[in-house]
């Protein structure tokens, strides 16, 4: 297992903090888009914390650095046995419109796992990291606190994404009786799950693996899972040549039998979707 020491979790810290300072230069400002293909924007603010970021990390701890915005020309990641993965920007489309809705995610991913992850929430200037030694701490400037699982309040908060449709949802969802939605972008809804803002964040439309991997650390170390929707198996990260994550369940505190209801829901829509 690879574990961080003190002075590179405080370098981590204080780089995040400049790519965020990068990131921040462009907000609210009016800014050139350009669209990847797969449709996703992407912007200068992206490209900028990017560069600050591999830099950064590769002189923390010297392993290969695996960016949303800087891919290696082949599969190179089949071979690494620990690297960084990082999104520059989580919720371009946030940080395009103003939502305040977006993040820097970091995660560092050992054999498969994610066994350190940041998020940073620039406009709030607020960071929750987590590993296996020292849980999920929240920091800012009014100092470092520790988070446990929160218990999630009757009905079921569930977060889901600012324009993935509504419909395919509902019918997931179905199975839980009472429950409520709220929209939020980006890999902020794994904080939301931490904190206890929501239970569940399902996500039936495609992410790559930087999307989730910093979150599933977090929601992970204070008892969360990232489930395959498929296998009922936590998301694992550079297994393969395609960086798309599968369909995942994120939930906090809710009851097995909850979790294998929707996975169970899940199944039936599939084979329905197929049989068409
Ligand atoms: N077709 C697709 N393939 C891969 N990732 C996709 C995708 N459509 C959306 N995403 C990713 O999902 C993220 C947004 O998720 P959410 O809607 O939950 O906030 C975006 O992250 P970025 O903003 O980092 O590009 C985007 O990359
Ligand atoms: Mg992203």
């Amino acid at each position: 297992m690879i574990i961080l020491n003190d002075k590179q979790v405080e370098q981590t810290l204080g780089l995040v903090g400049k790519a965020a300072q990068c990131v921040m230069r462009y907000y609210q400002s009016s800014l050139n888009i350009t669209h990847k293909s797969d449709g996703s924007p992407v912007t200068i603010a992206d490209m900028e914390s990017s560069q600050c970021l591999e830099a950064g990390l590769a002189e923390i701890a010297n392993y290969p650095v695996l960016s949303e915005e800087n891919l290696p020309a082949s599969n190179a990641w089949l071979d690494w046995p620990v690297y960084w993965l990082i999104d520059p920007i989580d919720g371009t489309k946030g940080f395009i419109n103003q939502t305040d809705d977006f993040c820097i995610c970091i995660a560092l991913i050992y054999h498969h796992r994610p066994v350190f992850g940041l998020i940073y929430s620039p406009v709030a200037q607020r960071a929750w990291l987590a590993d296996s030694s020292r849980g999920v701490l929240q920091c800012d400037q009014a100092g470092v606190v520790s988070l446990k699982q929160s218990a999630p309040t009757a009905p079921f908060r569930v977060a889901i994404s600012a324009d993935n449709p509504s419909d395919k949802m509902r019918q997931l969802l179905s199975v839980l009786g009472d429950y409520d939605c709220y929209r939020r972008g980006s890999a902020l809804k794994f904080i939301d799950l931490v904190t206890g803002r929501a239970a569940i964040y399902p996500k039936m439309w495609d992410t790559s693996e930087w999307d989730s991997a910093a979150g599933h650390c977090i929601l992970e170390a204070v008892g969360g899972e990232v489930l395959d929707f498929k296998t009922a198996q936590p998301l694992q990260y550079g297994r393969r040549q395609s960086l798309i994550n599968p369909h995942f369940l994120a939930h906090s505190g809710i009851s097995s039998e909850n979790v294998m209801q929707l996975i169970a829901q899940y199944g039936l829509m599939l084979s329905a979707n197929a049989e068409r």
